[in-house]
């Protein structure tokens, strides 16, 4: 099987072409388990498929790292795109995409050498009614943060939904302390039944911020775009950044907008794509 080793901010990941590959025999939870193990693998935060689509251009099914499949994957749904275009499955500056969270729009900007450059994609309306921890509205109309305790601490969180479940915490400093030590504990809170994705967040002005992410399924990555999508909302509705943002990411940058007028969140930024390979066993 022919894969193709790609990243979006430093959030890698082995994709396989399923235009040209069949897996539909292949058990894909193990498979994504041993081809993202970083030892005995090709190493990766986990495997995403590109798939025809009947409703699209091409479908993105993903996978973490131990096997659990997400909804979506924002900085994947980049490097899908890079890989549709620039192997010319669809020749569109304009692409359509499925993903498990619905069909999205994005728009990729093409370098000198007819090769995807960046990428924006249209991330749709989060969701908040849908967190288990519900962000409240206080008697002023202005949404605020809740108060929640985990491993015996208070923390303030927002719970942001892009399809897949995100626990955004504003923090002084993301340290590993909090990301390494309190990530672990809030991914498999019990209020979060389908485990969640946890942001740690530190506000550098109202325009920038830098994150980091304990992934559900994956642990800590050096990017996540729908965890960017969730950060950009969180601190829209907490008052403590514009709507739009440059989030400073382990693995890179990325530029997120959360639309006045639409309410859909736009994210921008790189795809790369790093080597192919054949997968043998
Ligand atoms: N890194 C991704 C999110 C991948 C899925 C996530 N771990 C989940 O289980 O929801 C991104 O860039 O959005």
């Amino acid at each position: 099987m022919r894969f193709t080793k790609m990243h979006g901010a430093g959030n890698d990941y082995v994709y396989v072409d399923c235009f040209a590959e069949n897996v539909d025999q292949l058990d894909l939870p193990e498979l994504a388990k041993r081809i993202s193990h970083r030892h005995y693998g090709v190493g990766g935060d986990g495997l995403i498929l590109i798939r025809p689509s009947a409703v699209a251009d091409a479908k993105m099914q993903m996978f973490n790292a131990d096997g659990s499949e997400s909804e979506m994957c924002g900085n994947g749904i980049r490097c899908v795109a890079k890989y549709v275009y620039d192997h010319r499955i669809a020749c569109k500056e304009q692409m359509r995409i499925e993903t498990g969270a619905g069909v999205l729009d994005l728009s990729l900007s093409i370098g000198a050498d007819e090769k995807t450059e960046s990428v924006t994609v249209d991330m749709g309306v989060p969701i908040l009614e849908a967190a288990s921890i519900p962000t409240r509205l206080v008697s002023n109309g202005k949404v605020v943060d809740h108060e929640v305790e985990f491993a015996g601490q208070h923390h303030r969180v927002s719970c942001v939904s892009m399809g897949n479940p995100h626990c955004v915490l504003f923090v002084p400093e993301a340290t590993d302390e909090l990301v390494l030590g309190l990530g672990p504990l809030v991914e498999v809170d019990p209020r979060f039944p389908n485990r969640t994705n946890v942001e740690f967040v530190q506000v550098l002005s109202r325009r920038e911020v830098r994150q980091r992410t304990w992934e559900r399924g994956s642990g800590e990555t050096w990017a996540c775009g729908t965890g960017a999508s969730a950060v950009c909302v969180a601190g829209v509705l907490t008052g403590r950044t514009d709507r739009t943002i440059l989030n400073h990411l382990l693995g890179g940058d990325l530029t997120m907008t959360w639309d006045e007028s639409t309410s859909h969140v736009r994210m921008t930024g790189g795809a790369v794509e790093v080597f192919s390979g054949q997968w043998n066993e």
